[in-house]
């Protein structure tokens, strides 16, 4: 066995202890009041609302069944995930992202400065994808974002596109049953996703990993976007920082259950009253694994700020506006390379 390459080792405070509390306790959620439309009735929506506002703030992840996204279509992505990723180095370089253009193949993400253990293949949800050029503020220009099309398997970028369309769907329901949650109209956060959304799909391979007590598959981080809608495999290694403890805690596998989790943007726009949780994914020694996060993120003229309904006098505003693309397009540069500072966080927004 080879050296250990340093680049993946995590600093002793953050290495995963192999031995991580199982979370039999995070909520799972049965959508069939919005989804199954022979059972709807106004209190079993009601109900339903309730119960994602409690998860939202006791935990800010959930487990949706029951979501309404075909179960097939999800298998014929993981099935063309494990293929792809099953190609040669070289095959799968010839659809390889970029640093101006970020969709693709990509093999070597640093999470807080620290390689991840993983390849990934990125695919926006909207293509083009309108983004600005640079995170300067003062610089106006509007550039585009285009998907690659694999060659293998055949017709995977159809697959893909199919199932984006299903984790849009679900993530406008999702959004409502938020909205509602926090006392406002179901509708109101449609606007930033209706046109122009910035979302993007990503299929992660974890390989077996000869040191999985130093290094991780994803290191701790928090979503930025709105909501992500995450598919793991029966594999399992997502773990969570529990709120009511800080304890990290693995988020047990549930057959064909979506796992949800809010974003930064959320925190920004609830003004904290619902908050985006730390998570980071632990890799195995014996086995792959493979996952498939969708990542709900509004347009890029977008400015994200505590919406006015929940905040007033004697709560007032704890962030300032940032513009969404300027904030993504700083992210992504840092993703690509090992910098000496740490990337931007919606805390640098806060309000002290
Ligand atoms: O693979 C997973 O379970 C989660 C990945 C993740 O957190 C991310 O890509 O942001
Ligand atoms: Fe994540």
């Amino acid at each position: 066995m080879g050296e250990v390459d340093p680049a993946f080792i995590q600093d002793p405070q953050h290495r995963p202890k192999l031995n991580t509390i199982q979370a039999e306790d995070i909520p799972v959620i049965d959508l069939s009041p919005i989804t199954n439309h022979s059972v709807s009735d106004p209190s079993s929506v009601e109900g339903l609302v309730k119960e994602i506002g409690s998860a939202c703030k006791e935990w800010g992840f959930f487990q949706v069944t029951n979501h309404g996204v075909p179960f097939t279509l999800r298998q014929n992505i993981e099935k063309g995930s494990r293929m792809f990723f099953g190609q040669t180095l070289q095959e799968k370089r010839k659809v390889s992202r970029s640093e101006f253009s970020p969709s693709g193949y990509y093999e070597t993400e640093h999470t807080k400065n620290v390689r991840d253990w993983k390849e990934v293949f990125d695919f926006q949800a909207k293509d083009p994808t309108f983004i600005p050029v640079t995170s300067d503020e003062h610089d106006d220009r509007i550039t585009h974002w285009t998907n690659q099309s694999p060659q293998y398997p055949p017709n995977f970028r159809g697959i893909i596109e199919e199932y984006v369309e299903e984790m849009e769907k679900l993530s406008f329901k999702l959004m409502e049953l938020i909205a509602m949650s926090l006392g406002l109209d179901a509708k109101r956060f449609e606007e930033f996703f209706m046109k122009d959304q910035t979302s993007f799909i990503r299929l992660n391979h974890y390989p077996p990993c000869p040191y999985p007590h130093l290094a991780l598959g994803v290191g701790r981080h928090k979503d930025a976007g709105a909501l992500t809608v995450l598919a793991q495999d029966e594999v399992g290694g997502l773990q969570v920082k529990r709120k009511a403890d800080q304890e990290w805690v693995r988020v047990k596998p549930t057959p064909d259950a979506y796992i949800i989790n809010v974003g930064d943007i959320i925190q920004v726009w609830s003004n904290d009253l619902y908050e985006s949780v730390e998570h980071r994914v632990m890799v195995n020694s014996q086995k792959e694994r493979f996952s498939i996060p969708f990542f709900f993120f509004p347009a890029h003229y977008t400015q994200v700020k505590p919406l006015e309904e929940l905040t007033d006098e004697k709560n007032p505003p704890k962030y300032r506006p940032y513009k969404w693309g300027k904030f993504l397009v700083r992210r992504k540069g840092s993703n690509f390379k090992k910098q000496n500072v740490e990337n931007i966080q919606i805390y640098h927004y806060k309000i002290a």
